[in-house]
């Protein structure tokens, strides 16, 4: 089923959307009665300054009973819960008797009656019934598909408010997962233009009537929400994804049915290179052909010039990754050249690259302050992905050697380095957590390594070999506080040091908060 939803905020049905955590219809509004949605909602009432201070809320609100413990509640009762930070999701923190109750779109400080909707041993999920005191952090979200399409958790919230949140988390997860009550965290990296900063949309494409649709799936379903004019996404993708659906509905390109597994075209990738506004068009399609590509070639010629590529991806199978494995370039050019500072790349469709250029220049930067080269040190970039911190690295270090899983990034990694004209930067494929060991074991001492896991965080046996070699510095990339607070309890049970902790906005809006770790070895 698919939904359009436009700036100007056509009809939806949005209300039958299902709730992220629960799965469950959440009675989430439509986008033409946005306000009503939590996340949206501007103002509690009736206001508490019109209320006797001296009743206790039970006692204002005889209808309204909260529940006699946190023992005996069940989904369906009703409790007035005081939110005290922001979570790792993104949702508001706050508790019910001792017990943690996470509700979506609460914010600091506010006083939310919420709706019980799920109930656990260590915590309960609430959704707001209404707001009883407002938090001035709260704002409208700028976008008409928030809190329906769920690429963004904090637009309802001030960009200061949400990088004083990030960096709470930080320190919580800290505290949390390392018993560390004062970590040395340095003030976040945040965005002057907080908007507008993603280099690359990968929208399904779907079929509304006779209309194209392209979008996201609504949290957990498979509710296609049309995005229109997305705030976040680079001024130029959002055009170029609006005229590729006019040329798609003018053709009757067929779109990709997942029910009946008719139709061709899957997703739409449009990624813009940031230093040259050239952008890279890819469909991926479920079938080798894709109908009518000479004429969809020459109209997205046609109407967009900045378009440098136009290529078909093909992925027939059921798997969740979004690339197949064949690309074919229909018309243009191989590659879109691309740079961070002065390391060049050249990104094949399917090649991984950073969303937020111009933050992950402050990122790298802060990854190289910790790494202190002097020029004379081998340097480990484990999780190496596409080569970009090893190479960022290379011209201050002796050698540099990456480690990646993906046989495919290991090759573009090589492939960056060559058009980098970088020459001391070697990429191995494997896991981290058996190279490293087994370099170590072959008498293979790094001076520095820099880590950069998956959410899930390092290997066991990965920080067992960097304790073991006792490289002199660590630095620890992470988009995970909490695995990366757990990480360094490890570190720090095993002779290093928290020198500084720097976390980076890298996407405004959402949730997610990057932090770099500078380590320093110090034995006991
Ligand atoms: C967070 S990304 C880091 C990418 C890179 N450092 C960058 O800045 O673009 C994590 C990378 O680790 C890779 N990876 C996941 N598990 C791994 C493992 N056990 N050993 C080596 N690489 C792994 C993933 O394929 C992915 O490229």
């Amino acid at each position: 089923m698919a939904e359009r939803i436009h700036n100007k905020a056509k009809g939806s049905k949005a209300g039958d959307g299902p709730d992220k955590r629960t799965g469950k219809p959440a009675g989430a509004p439509s986008a033409r009665t946005k306000a009503a949605h939590p996340k949206q909602q501007q103002q509690g009432k009736p206001q508490s300054s019109q209320r006797n201070p001296k009743l206790t809320y039970r006692q204002q609100n005889p209808a309204n009973k909260p529940a006699a413990s946190a023992e005996n509640v069940k989904p369906g009762d009703r409790i007035i819960v005081t939110i005290k930070r922001i979570g790792i999701n993104g949702e508001g923190v706050g508790y019910y008797r001792r017990k943690a109750v996470f509700i979506d779109g609460a914010l600091p400080d506010e006083v939310v009656k919420a709706k019980v909707i799920k109930v656990e041993p260590g915590y309960l999920n609430g959704e707001i019934i209404e707001i009883e005191k407002r938090s001035p952090q709260r704002q409208e979200p700028p976008c008409p598909v928030y809190g329906i399409c769920g690429g963004c958790q904090l637009q309802h919230m001030t960009y200061e408010a949400q990088l004083q949140a990030k960096e709470e988390i930080v320190r919580e997860s800290f505290q949390r997962y390392a018993r560390l009550q004062d970590i040395p965290l340095r003030p976040i990296f945040g965005m002057d233009n907080p908007w507008g900063y993603r280099n690359k949309a990968q929208l399904q494409a779907g079929r509304e009537g006779e209309d194209i649709i392209a979008g996201l799936y609504a949290a957990g379903s498979h509710r296609l929400i049309d995005i229109s004019g997305c705030p976040i996404q680079h001024p130029v993708v959002n055009h170029v994804i609006e005229r590729v659906k006019e040329v798609m509905e003018e053709l009757q390109i067929p779109v990709y049915n997942e029910r009946t597994r008719e139709g061709a075209i899957r997703t739409i990738v449009a990624r813009v290179g940031q230093a040259t506004g050239k952008v890279q068009l890819t469909f991926i399609t479920s079938t080798d052909r894709l109908p009518d590509s000479k004429r969809l070639v020459e109209k997205i010629r046609e109407r967009l010039p900045m378009v440098i590529t136009v290529a078909q991806n093909i992925h027939k199978g059921k798997s969740p990754l979004v690339f197949g494995n064949k690309t074919v370039i229909l018309w243009g050019e191989e590659q879109l050249e691309e740079s961070l500072g002065d390391v060049r790349f050249a990104l094949s469709p399917r090649a991984f690259f950073q969303l937020n250029p111009d933050q992950t220049v402050r990122l790298y930067n802060a990854v190289q302050e910790a790494a202190g080269l002097s020029g004379s040190e081998l340097v480990v970039d484990a999780y190496c992905g596409t080569g970009t911190i090893g190479l960022w690295l290379a011209p201050f270090a002796q050698e540099v050697r990456g480690i990646e899983l993906i046989p495919e990034a290991v090759l573009d990694a090589r492939d960056n380095a060559k058009s980098s004209g970088v020459a001391n930067a070697h990429f191995y494929e494997g896991r981290a957590e058996q190279l490293l060991p087994d370099w170590v074991s072959r008498g293979i001492r790094p001076d520095v390594v820099v880590v950069d896991p998956p959410r899930t965080g390092c290997e066991r046996p990965l920080l067992d070999a960097i304790v073991k070699s006792k490289p002199k510095r660590l630095v620890y990339v992470s988009c995970n506080p909490a695995t990366l607070a757990k990480d360094c309890q490890v570190l720090l049970n095993g002779g290093y040091h928290l020198e500084w902790v720097q976390p980076v906005d890298m996407f405004p809006q959402t949730s997610h908060v990057e932090s770099v770790c500078s380590l320093i070895y110090k034995g006991f």
